[in-house]
């Protein structure tokens, strides 16, 4: 794929990577904005077809990682290999051709946009017709209109928003408005799906109908890469959880594991594990 560099070939300054056999690698990821150290030497490794959840306090660095593996900034050291190719270095329609979508903290939808419009912009990153071709409306334009159409009602059933496809995304419930971002980002076909804080805002019954919804997206062949503060979501559905404090990865493992780990429980409540 152009703009992406086999395993192994020197990119820039960054050196050679030796590949560990996961979807998603971060090798030795340091991000640095001027004088802060959001990232700090960071190796993490998600597994095709697992939920993995970055968990950690406020100012962590998780969407930092988030916007490193997506190509928003690029690394100050250290590389990022997915699917056994280089990331870092390319854009950010790069990383969503090699199959990597993400959805945000914060929601970004088209408001005034119908459900099912919001969906076709995110199967819009594989059509091959362009601007000029759309304006003048080209046959193979209108195929792909029919067949973006036709996706995003597929979808927006996936997700259980089917019922909303022909309203504008700003009259949606709350939840539901996260569930067509969650849409949205599977239209551009991904191997792996990063979710910023799904959960954020949502009332107990729709964290708990989102928990079937991350499941049903794993069991589907997509990865999954979570950031959320909920632990009871985090810790009802990851495969394994990495936890991040100033940057850093201080524990890892499965969620009982990481549960009971005092360096987590440190972090988490700014005090030694062991102090009364
Ligand atoms: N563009 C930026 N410029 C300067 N500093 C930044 C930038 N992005 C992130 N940071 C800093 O990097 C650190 C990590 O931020 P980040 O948003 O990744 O944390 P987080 O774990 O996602 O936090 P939260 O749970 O509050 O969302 C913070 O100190 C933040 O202020």
């Amino acid at each position: 794929m152009k703009g992406l560099n086999k395993i192994g070939r020197a990119k820039g300054d960054g050196g050679s990577l030796t590949p560990r056999g996961g979807l998603l690698e971060l090798h030795q990821i340091v991000m640095r904005f001027g004088g802060v150290t959001a990232i700090n030497g960071l190796d993490l490794t998600v597994n095709a077809g697992e939920i993995f959840a970055v968990i950690g306090p406020n100012g962590a660095g998780k969407t930092t990682v988030f916007n490193v593996v997506t190509g928003v900034y690029q690394p100050t050291d250290g590389g990022v290999l997915f699917d056994g190719r280089r990331l870092d270095g390319t854009k950010r329609y790069q990383v969503t051709k090699a199959g990597v979508a993400r959805t945000f903290q914060n929601i970004r939808l088209f408001h005034n946009m119908s459900a099912v419009e919001n969906v076709m912009v995110g199967a819009d990153a594989h059509h091959r017709t362009g601007f000029v071709s759309a304006g003048i409306g080209l046959p193979r334009h209108r195929r792909e209109e029919k067949q973006g159409r036709e996706l995003a009602r597929e979808l927006l059933e996936f997700v259980g928003v089917s019922h909303r496809g022909d309203d504008a995304a700003k009259n949606l419930p709350y939840g539901d408005q996260r569930r067509l971002e969650i849409a949205r980002a599977l239209a551009t076909r991904p191997k792996l799906l990063l979710l910023d804080e799904p959960a954020a805002g949502m009332n107990p019954a729709e964290k708990e109908s989102l928990q079937g919804l991350i499941r049903k997206i794993r069991d589907s062949g997509v990865t999954v890469l979570l950031i959320e503060h909920d632990m009871r979501l985090v810790m009802g559905i990851s495969d394994r959880v990495a936890v991040l404090d100033f940057g850093q990865k201080i524990a890892e493992g499965q969620p009982r594991e990481v549960q009971n780990n005092p360096r987590v429980i440190e972090a988490y409540l700014g005090a030694p594990a062991d102090a009364s």
